[in-house]
């Protein structure tokens, strides 16, 4: 457990499960940012301002979170937070199962009952959606969205900034390339070329 206040950044939607996740790990998350006080605030939080504002309180604070599930948007924060030096933790849910053997940066997010087990490795940033799977070998870059449900398969690599929607399978030792999206419920067989968005079973280029 932490000593120190945590900060949630991005109060809505996937930001509310991410500081459910927190709050189960007891991290104390006390403060969120966001572009304007929120409407909906189950966990009681307190509102310190903008986070592309460097005067709002925020900027006081040393530990956050990131609750944003933009991809883009998501990766730009986290250069924010990182260019005023502040830390970003990873998050995991108290039921994801995790291997001691493997590698990864800050600011992930792991979500109800994902699954990773050895040899895995994963860069900063990323989102394990609920209940995903990511098979051994598998090397996930920066800024990764793994839908729930989704299964890569063994030795698996994705480009930074690709999401993979739900329920999506990819099969063992396919490389997905950056900014890649792979629509819900695909099926993946062959490698995905950069900025490409693929659906279907098998997947096709759309
Ligand atoms: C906790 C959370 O909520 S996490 C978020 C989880 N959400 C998801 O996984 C959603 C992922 N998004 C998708 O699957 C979207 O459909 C996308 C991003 C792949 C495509 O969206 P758009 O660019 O708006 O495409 P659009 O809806 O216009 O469809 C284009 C074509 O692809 C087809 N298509 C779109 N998505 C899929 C899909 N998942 N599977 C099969 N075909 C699809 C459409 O039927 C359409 O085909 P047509 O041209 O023959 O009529």
């Amino acid at each position: 457990m932490l000593d120190k206040e945590v900060v949630l950044v991005g109060y809505s939607g996937h930001g509310y499960v991410v500081a459910e996740a927190a709050l189960l790990n007891r991290f104390p998350v006390k403060f969120y940012t966001d572009l304007e006080p929120v409407k909906l605030d189950p966990f009681h939080l307190k509102y310190a301002g903008y986070e592309g504002n460097p005067s709002d309180e925020w900027s006081n604070k040393d530990y956050f979170i990131l609750g944003i599930g933009d991809n883009q948007i998501r990766q730009r924060t986290a250069e924010i937070l990182n260019s005023n030096g502040k830390n970003i933790l990873n998050v995991l849910h108290p039921s994801v199962s995790l291997s001691q053997k493997i590698i990864m940066g800050s600011g992930n997010f792991f979500a109800r009952n994902v699954s990773i087990p050895l040899l895995v490795s994963i860069g900063s940033y990323c989102i394990f959606n609920t209940g995903c799977i990511i098979e051994h070998e598998c090397k996930i870059g920066d800024t990764v969205h793994v839908g729930p449900g989704a299964v890569l398969a063994g030795n698996v690599h994705v480009g930074e900034g690709s999401f993979i929607g739900a329920n999506a399978v990819v099969k063992q030792g396919v490389k997905i390339g950056k900014n890649v999206i792979v629509g819900a419920g695909s099926v993946v067989l062959k490698d995905i070329a950069n900025n490409t968005t693929v659906v279907g079973n098998p997947g096709r280029k759309i």
